[in-house]
């Protein structure tokens, strides 16, 4: 389960400053589309040039013909990227675009990275694979699990004005200071224009999976004043990643106070939570995150599908595209009021459906590389405990929902054939004069028996059915009025994105495995080449 890390803003194709559209054209009183943020492939010539040498700044260790070779590759490759975007963003694209020779070890850039880098204090002390190690010949651990007389029974020493607090979420009121902490902290895009705000039945939810230990949930204290200042959380978790089942940790909600930053708190938080994990005999755990750092196992890019149009371009999650409007991008986002499929028994998920929904998942999921194993429990926990309390209101949510699951019941056979889920997830908009808050929908785990008919694939059927489940995924959020409707190139997502109109965003999120060596999984569309029923199947929260 996990976050964003930032689930970034919509990359759209925007309108050149010669070339903007004349107060007609745009619909008459139609505000502003934005000027500023060309994509690269409505740059001219002139932009490309100007972001060719800062490209070339940053390559400055490759020279000559591999330079330009290079940079062409990056200005063709990263589609998704703004002729305006800093440094840093430069920098991390183009270390994504590099991973998979980093990752093989047959980079020219792989020594320059890992000196760029600055080595990688911490992380090069941890079974990690570090950079340039190449695909292993077999998978493993890195790290043999340390017998329990090797452990150590103590945390690491605090700085003395700090102590170790294990939260307890069953408390209303240290639930209540993660809430804060992470509302005001927690992750936020490159601009600092959003940050996820996570409400405190979601952390609930993500925090107390069946078999959970509260020794996962590690606070550290001001020893004076007992607030709270950081935090860092694991949950347990089965995994398959290709043939081998591992028992493994899920660690999220990394997140130190911003006036503590930069003192290498974050390592000690990892440790100690290393350490809780192995005292309960795990030593392998999987983790996302926006920060490239030795080294994902895969890298998804998000996509965005709006919803509601004039909150969107209000808070500048996206912008009108060239040759568009804002009243046509309302058109052309606009959905049916009703779930199609309800005439073939689309309905919401109950406890009656868990045994059904639980084998279909089970099924479903063998097709991609690593996926989540669940329990029966779990797939009532994961897909039932977060729906809230009481009837959906006029607003189109229950108290406290932070989850919706919907089934497709077979009326003849009562079969369940098909399931979707989609999770809530708000940022706070930042500096915003009329909205303090996005709503976000996240796509999150779905199967279909259509999968198992004969040549599901190669007739079209899969990708139909699951358009077709996934659009009224896309009527539920919107009547519930979500904002915008997010989705990861993973699982069978790749191929329905662009039908179902979603935009790329300009976040991308690692997959890292802590202590086990696999072979880079595919996760990024174009670029690995995911294709569907392979790659990552674990959707984190
Ligand atoms: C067996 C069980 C194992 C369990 C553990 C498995 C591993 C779990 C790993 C954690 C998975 C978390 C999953 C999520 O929750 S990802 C979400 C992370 N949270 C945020 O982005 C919220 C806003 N940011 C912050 O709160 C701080 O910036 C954080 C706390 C992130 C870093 O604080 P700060 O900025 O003050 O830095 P520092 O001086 O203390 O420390 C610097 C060192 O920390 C490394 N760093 C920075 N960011 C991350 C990151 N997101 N994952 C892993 N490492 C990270 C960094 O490379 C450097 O190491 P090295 O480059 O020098 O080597």
């Amino acid at each position: 389960m996990s976050s964003q890390k930032v689930k970034g803003k919509q990359v759209i194709d925007t309108a050149d400053d010669d070339n903007e559209l004349s107060a007609d054209e745009s619909g008459g009183s139609e505000p502003e589309r934005s000027t500023n943020e060309p994509s690269v492939q409505t740059s001219s010539s002139k932009k490309k040039k100007k972001k060719k040498s800062k490209l070339a700044k940053i390559l400055n260790p490759v020279s000559g013909a591999a330079e330009d070779k290079l940079v062409e590759t990056v200005l063709e490759n990263i589609k998704a990227e703004r002729a305006d975007a800093d440094e840093d963003t430069v920098r991390a694209a183009l270390q994504q675009l590099n991973l998979k020779d980093v990752v093989a070890g047959k980079s020219d850039l792989a020594g320059k990275n890992q000196k760029d880098t600055g080595g990688h204090k911490f992380w090069a002390t941890q079974p990690v694979p570090q950079y340039g190690e190449g695909s292993p010949e077999e998978d493993g651990y890195i790290e043999p699990p340390k017998p329990p007389e090797e452990l150590k029974q103590r945390p690491d020493l605090l700085p003395k004005d700090f102590e170790w607090a294990t939260v307890d979420i069953d408390d209303p009121a240290q639930l209540k200071e993660v809430y804060e902490l992470l509302s005001a902290n927690y992750v936020e895009d490159d601009d600092a224009s959003f940050r996820f705000n996570y409400s405190a039945g979601f952390l609930k939810w993500a925090l107390q999976p069946p078999g959970y230990y509260k020794e996962w949930h590690l606070g550290v204290r001001v020893a004076a004043n007992k607030k709270l200042v950081a935090f860092i959380s694991g949950v347990p978790v089965t995994l398959r990643v290709r043939q081998k089942e591992i028992k493994a940790s899920e660690i999220n909600f990394l997140c130190v106070i911003k006036k503590l930053r930069h003192k290498r708190l974050a390592p000690v938080l990892i440790r100690e939570v290393t350490r809780q994990c192995n005292l309960k005999g795990i030593s392998q755990a999987i983790y996302t995150a926006g920060v490239f750092l030795p080294t994902p196992v895969s890298t998804c890019r998000y996509y965005h599908r709006s919803l509601n149009v004039p909150k969107l371009l209000d808070v500048k999650f996206t912008y009108i595209p060239r040759n568009s409007t804002r009243a046509r991008m309302i058109l052309q986002y606009k959905l049916p009021s009703t779930p199609e499929l309800t005439a073939s028994g689309l309905r919401e998920m109950e406890e009656r459906d868990v045994e059904q929904v639980s084998d279909l998942y089970k099924r479903y999921m063998d097709r991609f590389d690593m996926s989540p194993l669940m329990t029966v429990e779990e797939v009532r926990h994961n897909f039932l405990s977060g729906k809230g309390t009481g009837e959906i209101d006029p607003s189109g949510r229950r108290e406290g929902q932070v989850l919706w699951v919907y089934v497709v019941e077979d009326p003849g056979t009562k079969k369940i054939t098909d399931f979707f889920s989609f999770f809530s997830l708000p940022s706070s908009v930042i500096g915003n004069i009329k909205h303090s808050v996005l709503d976000a929908a996240y796509l999150y785990y779905y199967a279909t028996e259509t999968a198992f008919e004969p040549q599901a694939e190669e007739s079209g059927a899969l990708k139909r059915r699951l358009e077709d489940l996934i659009k009224d995924a896309l009527v539920v959020a919107d009547q519930a009025k979500f904002d915008v409707f997010n989705a990861l190139t993973l699982m069978d997502n790749v191929p329905l994105l662009e039908p179902l109109k979603f935009g790329a965003g300009d976040g991308l999120l690692n997959y890292y495995l802590y202590n086990w060596r696999t072979s880079p999984l595919a996760g990024m569309e174009g670029r690995d080449g995911v294709k569907p029923g392979q790659g990552v199947g674990v959707v984190m929260i």
